[in-house]
């Protein structure tokens, strides 16, 4: 029926997308692996598998206790009818017996987890998805064999409730490429938005997207505080920040205004908004922004990359 996927480094984002595709599957007409009915013989619908949908998951981690805690999280998961194996030291098992591996290590781990004995041959002929920051197309395809396709990915945290944001780097020419970028495509715009973009531009996409719920959260964070500090009750002030900035999320998203549009729109001539605004760019808000986006980028530039001496 549909493909074996495992993610190998299964921390913060394996469980992240792990769990979004999970519940996509659970929620989606797609969840029983077949895309749609065909009518084969007069009178008679047979469903057709749909290839590009995962049946089996397989989550690797380092350590026994890391393993307990996923067989936890992942069991709850089961009762959406989905199960998980879960395997503590067994990289070279779970690749074996995979079809697509997400490649979900620390950067610095990379080159060690892709060169313990066997798993070179096991990825042959496979696809392997490398979310890790900083580690390049160059590096992961000299670790791997050339039959292995390999793609970069950068996710973000909201995979978890498939509000992601997922950068995938361009497909290297092969025969495989369609049916490559259908499956990565499947996974990753069932927990969020997905697009495909040159690799120059991982860097800076990982600190936007890949980052970015950090910094939108400290935004968050001091909206809270500032309604806190003008006596609203803190878990109000939480929800309206949250929901504030959600909605004007959305307007962007959805309608396509521009965020200077919309900040006009809410300034009222001689109101209480542009006064914040004014105050605002007093703290230089926006160059501090945009610089950290750039330290973030430069810093993601250096990981998975030999320290200099
Ligand atoms: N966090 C984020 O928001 C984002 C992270 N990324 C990238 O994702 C990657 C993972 O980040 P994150 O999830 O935060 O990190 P975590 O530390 O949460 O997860 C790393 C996982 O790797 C496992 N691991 C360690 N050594 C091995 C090994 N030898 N074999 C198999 N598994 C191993 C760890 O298991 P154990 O606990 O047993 O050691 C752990 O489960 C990084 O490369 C990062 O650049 C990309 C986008 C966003
Ligand atoms: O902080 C990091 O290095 C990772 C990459 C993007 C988000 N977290």
């Amino acid at each position: 029926m549909g493909y074996s996927l495992c993610v190998l480094g299964c921390g913060t984002m394996g469980i992240a997308i792990l769990s979004g595709v999970i519940d996509s599957l659970h929620t989606s007409s797609l969840s029983n692996g077949f895309q749609k009915w065909e009518l084969h013989t007069p009178g008679t619908l047979t469903p057709i598998p749909d290839a590009t949908v995962p049946s089996q998951f397989t989550a690797c981690v380092s350590r026994e206790e890391s393993a307990q805690k996923l067989r936890k999280i992942f069991g709850a998961l089961g009762e959406l009818g989905q199960s998980v194996e879960v395997l503590a030291s067994k990289n070279l098992d779970a690749v074996k017996t995979a079809d697509v591996v997400i490649l979900c290590c620390k950067p610095q781990l990379a080159h060690i987890v892709l060169s313990e004995p066997g798993i070179k041959e096991a990825l042959d002929g496979k696809l392997l998805i490398s979310i890790l920051a900083g580690v390049t197309m160059h590096q992961l395809t000299n670790w791997v064999l050339p039959t292995t396709r390999v793609v970069r990915a950068m996710p973000n945290t909201p995979c978890k409730i498939r509000e992601g944001m997922t950068v995938v780097s361009n497909l290297l020419a092969s025969e495989y490429a369609e049916s490559d970028r259908a499956v990565i495509l499947k996974i990753f715009s069932s927990i969020g938005r997905c697009r495909f973009l040159e690799e120059k531009h991982f860097d800076a996409c990982t600190a936007l997207s890949g980052s970015g719920p950090a910094f939108a959260c400290i935004f968050m964070e001091a909206m809270a505080d500032g309604g806190v500090m003008m006596g609203l009750p803190r878990a109000e002030a939480l929800e309206l920040a949250a929901q504030t900035l959600q909605g004007a999320a959305r307007m962007v998203l959805q309608s396509g205004t521009h965020p200077a549009q919309i900040k006009d729109s809410v300034t009222t001539p001689g109101g209480c908004t542009i006064a914040g605004l004014l105050a605002l760019e007093d703290g230089k808000v926006r160059s501090t922004i945009a610089r950290s986006i750039q330290i973030a980028t430069e810093r993601a530039s250096e990981l998975g990359q030999p320290a200099k001496k």
